[in-house]
């Protein structure tokens, strides 16, 4: 009998320990697929070009704003597989909350490309990829630097430089603890991509010290990491965050959970991703303690948290 061809894809969310907005500018930053959430898109052939999803369900043309650089992931892929004419229905399901610094948007263009490629039974290369995700990316936050992309269709650890091959780098540190906590709003990317973009042009000289600042410790963090110095890693993350604060991507609710968070022992907190909501991470040095962070931080406003642990022995 006939078995209709169905194209599989999929990705994780990602979280950036650190470097994120500087790692716009050049500077280095430490990413790794977060597993816990994930994202599946499936292909199958159709009448019509249509997607569904949590957030719509119709024809691909008709995607609202948010969604635009779903449909230039598709319309991408189409071309560079010689698709172009091709009608499909692409179903997406996804645990990676929407728009929370936990690279959504790149995940869904990653777990788009490469379920097309598989409906169409080309193999996907990583050089082949990445650009195509990217330029989705283009769409979704204006100036990506391209880590979102690289995290979320990989497995390792990342010390990432724009525009530089991908560099994995082993995350092991004995009795370190991340707690991941959603704040619940809606995380701006593009507008805090683009904010830090006009503070840089009102002020170089200032704005360009924060960033070689975040470069520094994202480094000196890289060295901590290989060292297995969690102390000194979480004391980084809070000089991470005062940078990032100064450079206006933090807000109310992400510094309240960072007060929290240390108040109940993490030794480092600080926000992941692109800010202004979103998410946030701490730092803790055992599994209780991380327990007792994670419901400190959803009693002051958290709708969501994970732990993940850092090393493979603890
Ligand atoms: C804020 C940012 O540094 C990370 C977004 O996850 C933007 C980027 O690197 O594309």
């Amino acid at each position: 009998m006939y078995k209709e061809k169905i194209g599989h894809g999929q990705a994780s969310g990602k979280i950036i320990l650190m470097g994120e907005h500087s790692v716009v500018y050049g500077e280095p930053a430490i990413a790794f697929p977060f597993q816990e959430t994930f994202i599946a898109t499936t292909v199958e052939s159709s009448t019509a070009m249509t997607l569904d999803c949590l957030y719509f369900s119709g024809n691909l043309a008709d995607v609202p704003s948010p969604l635009k650089s779903i449909k230039e992931a598709v319309n991408q892929t189409l071309i560079a597989l010689h698709q172009e004419n091709t009608t499909l229905k692409l179903t997406i399901t996804s645990t990676i909350p929407a728009e929370r610094g936990m690279g959504s948007s790149a995940a869904a263009a990653v777990s788009i490309v490469r379920a097309l490629f598989d409906y169409f039974d080309v193999t996907c290369t990583q050089e082949v990829l990445l650009p195509l995700v990217n330029r989705a990316e283009k769409i979704a936050h204006g100036n990506p630097s391209g880590i979102d992309a690289a995290a979320t269709s990989g497995n390792d650890s990342l010390f990432f430089i724009k525009g530089q091959p991908l560099e994995s780098f082993p995350m092991n540190v004995s009795n370190a603890f991340l707690i991941v906590a959603d704040t619940g709003i809606k995380g701006q990317t593009r507008a805090a991509v683009s904010d830090v973009a006009k503070l840089f042009e009102q002020d170089q000289a200032k704005i360009a010290q924060h960033i070689t600042e975040l470069g520094r410790l994202t480094r000196l963090a890289k060295q901590v990491i290989l060292a297995d110095d969690v102390l000194a890693l979480g004391n980084i993350m809070n000089q991470a965050q005062e940078q990032l604060k100064a450079l206006s991507v933090s807000n109310e609710q992400l510094d309240r959970l960072v007060t929290t968070a240390r108040e109940n022992g993490a030794i480092g907190a600080k926000l992941t991703g692109g800010g202004r909501g979103g998410c946030m991470i701490s730092l803790a040095e055992s599994k209780e303690q991380a327990e007792k962070i994670a419901a400190a931080l959803k009693n002051t406003g958290a709708v969501a948290t994970w732990i993940q642990s850092l090393g493979v022995n603890n």
